[in-house]
């Protein structure tokens, strides 16, 4: 099967009229439409990723559900990729603890649907209109242990802060075992050769703790009312 992430990106798909480019847009055109449409009431919320293959029971499993629990009780609604492992454990945390639990999807050549944990689940077919829902609809990302789905979330969203399209926007890694190493090397392989500036380390937070994953939001939620006027909160 293929997607339509893949027809548009891998250039190899079927070529006529409805599969070309330029029709391509309206597509994704309608795909930003309806997220955004989906996703405006979403209230003040946390977007957390981490492995799709994590199982539960597993530690980093609990901690994802962990996190999902305390940030409902911090009154924040829990965003993910709707998927299972990470995702399934954020949202179920989230759903258990009362809150609102949401999951935006992505069409996948082995489908998998929405996790049960789900209450508002939106499906996307492509990963940057995903993405940019992810960004535009939280208030900061938490990373679980993950892969290259991982990764690539966390990175994105380091360039946005480093780029200031986004502003006390925190980025948080949970588990310092796993991400440890990771940071080791942006800090003396990135910053030690100047790729990226000695501050921009900072950008990243590493925690084991799940009341400071919560705390550090709550820190930056303040900065931020502190600056915007009340009447453009
Ligand atoms: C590979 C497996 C399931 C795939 N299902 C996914 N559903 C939704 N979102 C996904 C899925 N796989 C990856 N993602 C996104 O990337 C992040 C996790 O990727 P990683 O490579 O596992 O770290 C996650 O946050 C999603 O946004 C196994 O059953």
């Amino acid at each position: 099967m293929t997607t339509m992430d893949q027809q548009l990106l891998d250039g190899r798909g079927p070529s006529d009229w409805v599969h070309t480019d330029p029709w391509r847009v309206l597509r994704i055109q309608a795909e930003f439409v309806e997220g955004f449409g989906a996703l405006a009431e979403v209230p003040r919320a946390v977007s957390v990723f981490g492995s799709a293959r994590l199982k539960p029971g597993s530690e980093d499993y609990e901690a994802a559900r962990n996190i999902g629990a305390a940030l409902v009780r911090a009154g924040y609604a829990v965003i993910t990729g709707g998927g299972p492992g990470a995702m399934e454990a954020a949202n179920r945390g989230a759903r258990e603890s009362g809150g609102y639990s949401i999951g935006l999807g992505i069409e996948l050549p082995f489908e998998q649907g929405l996790n049960e944990w789900v209450d508002l689940g939106v499906n996307f077919r492509y990963f940057f209109v995903r993405k940019t829902m992810f960004v535009k609809y939280a208030q900061a990302f938490v990373c679980v242990p993950g892969g290259f789905g991982t990764l690539d979330e966390l990175f994105e969203a380091l360039t946005l802060v480093q780029t200031n399209k986004i502003t006390r926007f925190p980025i948080i890694l949970f588990g310092s075992s796993f991400w440890g190493g990771l940071v080791d090397w942006i800090r003396e392989q990135l910053a030690g050769t100047e790729k990226i500036g000695v501050t921009d380390v900072g950008l990243i937070h590493v925690t084991d703790s799940v009341d400071e994953v919560v705390e550090l939001i709550d820190a930056a939620q303040q900065l931020l009312h502190q600056q915007v006027p009340a009447d453009r909160q």
